[in-house]
């Protein structure tokens, strides 16, 4: 396959399963091809995946109108220091330590007790968060278990159970403003960066460039309503390698392009916290590490950098 290929991969036969049951021929081939996406691209584009366009268009409106208020407003719902959920404004995560800070806004959201949400401002935004949050984990569910389906798992549950309780999977909301005229030399949207947990649904309309094996970067292209979903470094660990955790970016738009601003949404699938991540082909390239620990490392490297 050319490294700057998107492998396309169409769910609907996941989709209309009966749960996750992927027992036919048709549904184990389309496990064996999202495997061999993962295996080279580490990236695939997924069509027919059951969530709607009209319910992706209402979570990023939700979202702008989060985006579009005051600093003031926003600032009530910073996240809290050592917390994952909240708004994190400019200036405090960048994702390549060589690089000033990412220039991106964002809020975490997860079903919790401790979200807050900007309900008085937005009406119905958690209603309709929670529903598309929901949405992504049904088809997370699905991609895992393909996953452990077309890589012939002998417990193809193995993976689900893995991700069904307390963990820091999360849904990010993304904003990324026009570039402001004093910008810092080196600084872009997203840095270099690969994603550490198990799988991301990235909900994107351009600007992302993934990086092939020869270190060149190519911009995957849109496909209206369809989603990409890669691979983390947590899932690379566990497959020894073998699924790929591919670095990606959204590096400066041209022209101008840069005096608009750009959406994305990432649901960041992560294992469960207690969940020992030991290579599942029984080799010893990695020491198992318990989920939590191995993402309040990474968190520490790319958070309260400062507003540099
Ligand atoms: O905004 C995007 O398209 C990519 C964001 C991303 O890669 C991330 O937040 O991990
Ligand atoms: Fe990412």
């Amino acid at each position: 396959m050319d490294q700057t290929d998107l492998p396309t991969i169409d769910f609907s036969e996941l989709v209309s399963a009966d749960g996750l049951k992927f027992s036919t021929p048709k549904q184990v081939q389309v496990c064996r091809d999202l495997v061999r996406a993962f295996c080279s691209t580490g990236f695939a584009c997924l069509q027919n995946h059951g969530i709607s366009s009209e319910k992706i268009d209402s979570a990023f409106s939700k979202s702008e109108q989060f985006f579009s208020q005051d600093t003031k407003v926003k600032g009530q719902f910073t996240r809290k220091e050592g917390e994952t959920v909240g708004w994190t404004r400019i200036g405090v995560e960048g994702f390549n330590p060589d690089r000033p800070t990412d220039l991106k806004e964002l809020f975490n959201i997860k079903p919790e007790d401790d979200q807050p949400w900007p309900n008085d401002t937005i009406p119905d935004f958690s209603s309709t968060m929670l529903d598309f949050y929901q949405r992504c984990s049904t088809l997370n569910h699905q991609v895992l278990k393909a996953i452990a389906v077309g890589l012939d798992l002998a417990d193809s549950e193995y993976l689900n159970t893995a991700h069904c309780s307390t963990s820091m999977t999360n849904l990010c909301l993304l904003h990324y403003p026009p570039i402001p005229e004093d910008i810092h030399e080196g600084q872009i949207r997203c840095g270099e960066h690969s994603d550490w947990g198990s799988i991301t649904l990235l909900f994107q309309e351009g600007g992302l460039e993934i990086q092939n094996s020869d270190g060149e970067w190519w911009a995957p292209p849109c496909i209206p309503g369809s989603i990409l979903v890669n691979v983390g470094d947590c899932l690379q660990q566990w497959t020894t390698d073998q699924l790929k955790s591919t670095r990606h970016r959204v590096s400066l738009p041209k022209d101008d392009a840069s005096s608009r601003s750009r959406r994305s949404m990432a649901f960041f699938s992560m294992p469960n916290n207690d969940c020992v991540i030991e290579c599942l082909d029984g080799s010893a390239k990695y020491p198992p590490v318990v989920a939590i620990d191995y993402f309040n490392k990474k968190l520490d490297e790319i958070r309260n950098r400062g507003s540099k």
